[in-house]
């Protein structure tokens, strides 16, 4: 039996990645002060590992594959197969933004205008390249974190930051002057593990199952009951994949639909069916959707 080492990310995205995995199918437990998880499959084997390393170790074949951040996948350059772009973040199921912020009253307007400029950055390498693609020579420091505080403090001119919610840069009275990056979740795999057939099945499975997860959460099921004259107007207010799906109740004169739709537009939705004459209307919320 071939195992298949995967890695989860430690910190950030560690409780969201452990709930995805457990909608997608598998529970991971974790222990404080264990770095080996339990999971509830003999194939895999799972380890706990910082987001910035985790491109690194599925590069060198140490974890055939793990999930971390597009961020640190770019900022250490390391050679992976990017199998899926997992869309969620530590609070929610939207992708976060590196950007470059400064103190609200500072001068500085425009990326161009930190030239001679000092920032401070976790994703230092990064943050160099972007600033020599457009030739801006500036020095950027490495920071262990709290960097938002060290352009409060005026340690330094700016800082590249990552914000999800936005509520870091709002507390400290800071301005975004430019958006740097979009970074999602992705699924990484060691490209030699790809060219393992039995390994290559499970990376897939696991693939379909979080992606599946993960779509399900942003749709929801519809169920209704319509008189047999209001049907065409009601069917024609529902988006679905195909078409509804439409059956006869026991009396005639009424039908069920049920489909599927955006849980953003389910708000709108339920009061036009009601007053199209739909009754009986229920949401469900789904586990996965493939
Ligand atoms: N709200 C968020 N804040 C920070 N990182 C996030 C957020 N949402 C998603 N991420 C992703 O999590 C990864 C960073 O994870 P990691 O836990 O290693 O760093 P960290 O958040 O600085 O951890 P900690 O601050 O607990 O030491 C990155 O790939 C980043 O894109
Ligand atoms: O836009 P928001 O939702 O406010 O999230 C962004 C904040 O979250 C992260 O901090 P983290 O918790 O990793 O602390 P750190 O600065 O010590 O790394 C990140 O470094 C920002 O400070
Ligand atoms: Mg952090």
């Amino acid at each position: 039996m071939t195992i298949l080492n995967l890695g989860i990310p430690k910190g950030s995205l560690q409780d969201a990645t452990i709930e995805l995995f457990e909608q997608a199918g598998w529970r991971i437990s974790s222990y404080s002060r264990n770095y080996f998880p339990d999971i509830d499959d003999p194939d895999i084997r799972c380890s706990l590992v910082r987001a910035q390393e985790m491109a690194r170790y599925v590069a060198d074949g140490t974890l055939d594959l793990g999930l971390t951040g597009l961020d640190w996948i770019l900022e250490t350059e390391a050679e992976v197969e990017q199998i899926s772009t997992l869309t969620y973040s530590k609070t929610s199921n939207r992708p976060s933004r590196w950007v470059l912020v400064v103190p609200n009253a500072s001068p500085i307007q425009r990326v161009e205008d930190l030239q001679g400029r000092k920032i401070a950055t976790e994703l230092v390498g990064f943050t160099r390249r972007y600033l020599a693609e457009r030739g801006i020579e500036a020095e950027v420091e490495f920071s262990w974190g709290a960097t938002e505080a060290k352009a409060v403090e005026g340690l330094v001119d700016a800082v590249v930051e990552i914000t999800e919610t936005g509520s870091t840069i709002r507390a400290h009275g800071l301005r975004i002057v430019e958006d740097l990056l979009i970074t999602e979740t992705r699924l990484i795999a060691n490209p030699s593990a790809m060219q393992d057939a039995e390994k290559r099945a499970r990376i897939d499975q696991i693939a379909l199952m979080l992606r599946a997860a993960l779509t399900a959460r942003h749709k929801v099921a519809l169920k209704c009951n319509v008189p047999a004259h209001q049907l065409d107007e009601i069917v024609g207010m529902l988006p679905s994949l195909h078409a509804p799906t439409v059956s006869y109740l026991y009396d005639r004169e009424w039908l069920a639909v049920e489909t599927i739709v955006d849980a953003d537009a389910v708000r709108d939705l339920i009061p036009r069916m009601r007053a199209a004459g739909a009754e009986g209307i229920l949401e469900y919320a789904l586990r996965k959707m493939v």
